[in-house]
């Protein structure tokens, strides 16, 4: 039998004729539809899912089908548009609308690519670049050229001068601040799952929307450090050090996260205090949280974030801390009923130390160090204390005296094994 989208004229659109001239796998495969109209869709058997716009589900392939459509912006924020979709909007009008000239290519049934805005040069050229003026109606778009640069950045990528300066014009005229949490964490998370999501902090950050969106992490550039323990100085280019090494460790947006909240209370230390900054770790908790429900990020990755901000020093001091105090982090890192959050912790402490200049290849053995005490620890259990007929309160109390002893011989010959002495 015939397939319904037989009866229309269909092109391909977006992100897969992008990535298919990129030789690159694409997700999503969207398409357009010309000359149709949403009683027609309907007849034919499409679905349709968008409340806004006239877009609709293959009812087999569930691929998404949307009408032709041009849009005029009518108010603030993402639902403020005038769409129209009527049956005479063409193709090339269609395309007009969308943010990038590499996204707004079709392709029709034969493979034969329509480019009215040369997104092929772009493409060739590694440009990310806006289509037309109709770039400023969405300030979402602000987020996804820096997801994209991120993305691409590996291919080569570079934003156009004049695609930076709308972005730069629409971040400073405040459109940005009308955006849904959701949806920014949309974009970061989806960033942060690239393979340089350091570009799209960057990219933000020079077009002064991280200022909109997430004024603490903007405010760490130009916050210095001791030269001895950050010869880059910047605490905003040390965050980006910190996320780069973070990616080469881990494929988790959980752990990138984290490794970019880590240092935020460092933008509220006073200015006497510079460029050392007592007490960042417990100044950055209230940070976290309200950048966390302000954008509803998942608990998963709030509360890595929370632990890596307030214990990251004290893994690194690790080997000047008593036994007991290192127990004690231990159970505050919750390390008993959380081996994962546990081993994620260990690796975000590991590109903070690594995330510095000239750091890069040295090594971290307070990881080492310390995921092979918890290892030795979580040996001891309850079992020879129960048969020795201990109850209750006793039966913890010689839990932690069991542990305590393990770990003061453990650390002793750790470091004289490692010759750590002096
Ligand atoms: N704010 C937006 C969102 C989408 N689009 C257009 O809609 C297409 C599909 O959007 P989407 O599926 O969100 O992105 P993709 O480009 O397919 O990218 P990805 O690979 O990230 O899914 C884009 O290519 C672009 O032409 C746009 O112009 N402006």
């Amino acid at each position: 039998m015939a397939d319904i989208t037989q009866q229309l004229n269909t092109f391909l659109v977006g992100g897969a004729v992008r990535d298919a001239l990129l030789n690159r796998a694409a997700v999503d495969k969207d398409y357009v539809v010309v000359g149709a109209s949403v009683e027609e869709m309907l007849r034919l058997g499409f679905l349709q899912v968008g409340k806004d716009f006239p877009v609709f589900l293959h009812p087999k392939s569930k691929q998404e089908y949307a009408l032709a459509r041009t849009e005029k912006k009518a108010g603030q924020g993402y639902t403020g548009f005038n769409c129209n979709a009527s049956p005479d909007v063409t193709l090339e009008e269609d395309l007009l609308r969308r943010d990038l000239t590499i996204n707004a290519m079709a392709m029709d049934e034969h493979g034969k690519i329509i480019d009215p805005y040369n997104g092929q040069v772009d493409l060739k050229n590694r440009v990310l670049r806006h289509v037309s003026q109709a770039f400023i109606e969405d300030p979402l778009r602000v987020l996804r050229v820096a997801r994209f640069a991120a993305r691409y950045h590996e291919y080569g990528f570079v934003i156009a001068p004049e695609t930076l300066a709308l972005m730069t014009q629409l971040s400073e005229s405040g459109e940005l601040l009308s955006l849904s949490g959701e949806r920014i964490w949309q974009e970061m998370e989806r960033s942060l799952g690239e393979k340089n999501p350091e570009v799209f902090f960057q990219v933000l950050y020079q077009c002064q929307a991280l200022k909109s969106i997430w004024p603490d992490l903007h405010n760490l550039w130009g916050i210095p450090n001791p030269e001895k323990w950050h010869p880059e100085i910047c605490s905003g280019i040390h965050t980006m050090m910190v996320l780069k090494q973070a990616v080469l460790l881990s494929d988790k947006t959980t752990i990138r996260f984290a490794s970019v909240c880590h240092d935020l209370g460092k933008s509220l230390t006073e200015d006497v205090k510079l460029p050392s900054h007592p007490g960042h770790e417990t100044a950055g908790l209230p940070l976290i949280e309200t950048l966390c429900s302000r954008l509803r990020v998942p608990s998963a990755h709030k509360n890595l974030a929370l632990k890596v901000c307030q214990f990251h020093l004290h893994l690194h001091k690790v080997f000047e801390l008593k036994p007991s105090t290192i127990l004690k982090l231990l159970d505050q890192l919750d390390v008993w009923r959380k081996p994962d959050e546990f081993t994620d912790f260990l690796l975000c402490c590991q590109a903070d130390f690594t995330g510095r200049l000239g750091f890069e290849s040295r090594e971290y053995r307070q990881k080492d160090f310390l995921f092979s005490a918890y290892t030795l620890l979580n040996k001891i259990t309850a079992k020879p204390f129960v048969e020795q007929g201990l109850k209750g309160f006793a039966i913890k109390e010689a839990i932690a005296q069991q542990r305590l002893h393990t770990l003061t011989l453990f650390k002793t010959s750790y470091i004289e094994e490692h010759n750590m002495n002096e």
